[in-house]
């Protein structure tokens, strides 16, 4: 029989478990846990174990010091940002509600991180982000509103060093990115974004099928 190659290879169930064993791979500490409880009990959507493992070591590989993050959230992903970044790095992150905000900050000070190492900022992201300065990023986080990811892979282009990382936490959508025949606003939203990120000539991308699928770009040198 012909190997399978590429895109033909099949998803086989040892592959699910495996999957599975590789989403927890990374354990989570009480701090952790307890801004997945806000999340929860808020109706919020927090990045899963794999997709925070992922985010760690990502912000370690490219020695970040300094982190934009669109969708504070009640602080999962913020915290496992601030893990993988340099000690003296600062996380900037953006939410347009504030009272998550205030979970954010109670969880990372729970983590153990210093008030100084992240800079909340309240608003809607396309308000903010305007203001942040130009190149002065190593990373980008985008879990805001999946509606204006593409103004958010714009200024992410804008903010970004050379060399520097933009993230998209959810680009499958539940799997109605690659299955819905009439998708929704904010599927068709998501295919474009996959689509002008594969298609760029100044990012290297890679789709990572951790948690609900984060599509990842290195913006060229
Ligand atoms: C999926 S949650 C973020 C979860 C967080 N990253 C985590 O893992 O803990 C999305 C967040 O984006 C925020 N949000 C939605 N639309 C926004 C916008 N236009 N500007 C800023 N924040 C927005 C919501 O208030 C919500 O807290």
């Amino acid at each position: 029989m012909r190997r399978p190659r590429g895109q033909e290879r099949a998803i086989t169930g040892n592959q699910q478990t495996s999957w599975a064993f590789a989403d927890v791979f990374v354990a989570e500490d009480e701090a952790l846990l307890w801004a997945r409880d806000r999340a929860y009990e808020a109706g919020i959507r927090s990045v899963s174990n794999g997709t925070g493992g992922a985010l760690r070591l990502l912000a370690a590989a490219v020695d970040a010091k300094a982190v934009a993050e669109i969708g504070t959230g009640t602080g999962v992903s913020g915290i496992h940002l601030l893990h993988g970044m340099r000690p003296d790095g600062v996380l900037t992150t953006v939410d347009s509600d504030p009272e998550c905000q205030q979970f954010a900050r109670q969880a990372f000070r729970a983590a153990g991180f210093a008030g100084n190492r992240a800079r909340f900022i309240p608003g809607p992201a396309l308000e903010v982000l305007p203001r942040l300065a130009d190149g002065g990023y190593d990373l980008v986080f985008c879990d805001g509103d999946r509606l204006q990811c593409l103004d958010y892979l714009a200024e992410s282009l804008r903010l970004l060093r050379p060399g520097g990382l933009v993230c998209f936490e959810g680009v499958f959508a539940d799997g109605r990115t690659v299955d819905a025949a009439l998708p929704p606003a904010e599927v068709q939203h998501l295919r474009d974004l996959l689509r002008a990120v594969r298609e760029s000539t100044v990012l290297v991308p890679s789709l990572l099928p951790v948690g609900d699928g984060l599509l990842c770009a290195v913006k060229r040198g």
